[in-house]
């Protein structure tokens, strides 16, 4: 059974047709990598799956259920956690708070044993920290020591976008959306992050979907690509086949880059 399914789905913005007709299926433990010319509809696909939009018609199942329609809450605790191109943190926070908070709905007792401080709540209060720093330690040790406890304003952009993936991770998520996961890194950073996001799927056990505009993480690492062009799937299969599909090829050639 396909983790995720879209079934013909449409979004319109008023005159504009965003996604045209999608259908779309993810298996668990894939990397699928979502790609498109600037105004693809890339976005809105994520922000479909996640909650943010309703399809004005089709269908979205997570693990076989229908999740159209939910909150993007209720989506995340079923079990899909995404990171935004233009990042998302609580700035003011701490690097550990911000994936310390991802974490609240799973919280299990009453808010009085929060404040009596009870034993069941300083167990789940300690299996939420060590998951924090689990999550965190896949990129190394650069988040783990003195950053921990900084406030993500003083962190370079590429650290967080790191503490984005963390935070996405530690909400419990089977499927992650990342979208653009190497946006602002340099060459090295690029390269890296491809080697993490590929060690979430095989050590993580998570099953990814990503949009990125750089084709040497996408050929990497993708285990599928899908194209979108003007709200429609114009291709999808094998890296290599795809990139050298006539009717990529003219999208992306044919219009002019933002
Ligand atoms: N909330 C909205 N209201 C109106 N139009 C929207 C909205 N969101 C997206 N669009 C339009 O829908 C189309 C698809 O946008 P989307 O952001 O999904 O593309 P994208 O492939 O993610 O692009 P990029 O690569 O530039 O991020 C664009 O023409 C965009 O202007």
């Amino acid at each position: 059974m396909a983790l995720l399914e879209l079934r013909n789905v449409y979004k319109a913005f008023g005159g504009l047709q965003a996604i045209n007709n999608v259908s779309l299926t993810v298996n668990e433990g894939e990397i699928v990598s979502i790609i498109g010319p600037n105004g693809a509809g890339k976005s809105t696909l994520f922000n479909l799956i996640t909650g943010v939009y309703k399809p004005d018609a089709g269908e979205i199942l997570f693990e076989g259920k229908p999740i159209h329609g939910l909150k993007p809450n209720e989506i995340c605790r079923r079990g899909i956690a995404r990171t935004f191109q233009n990042l998302r943190l609580f700035t003011n926070l701490t690097v550990l708070e911000n994936v310390l908070i991802s974490q609240h709905h799973r919280i299990k007792s009453h808010w009085l044993s929060a404040i009596l401080r009870t034993p069941q709540y300083l167990k789940e209060e300690e299996e939420m920290h060590q998951r924090a720093l689990e999550k965190l330690s896949f990129f190394g040790p650069r988040l783990m020591t003195f950053r921990l406890r900084q406030p993500v304003y003083v962190l370079s952009y590429a650290n967080r976008r790191r503490t984005e993936m963390a935070r996405a991770m530690a909400t419990g998520a089977k499927l992650l959306l990342l979208d653009e996961p190497s946006a602002g890194m340099n060459p090295r950073e690029t390269q890296e992050i491809t080697q993490i996001i590929r060690r979430m799927r095989d050590e993580g056990g998570y099953t990814i979907v990503l949009v990125e505009h750089k084709m040497n993480l996408v050929g990497e690492i993708s285990d599928r690509v899908v194209v979108l062009d003007y709200g429609e799937k114009i291709a999808e299969g094998d890296y290599k086949d795809v990139v050298n599909d006539p009717r990529v090829i003219e999208a992306y050639l044919g219009r002019k880059e933002d």
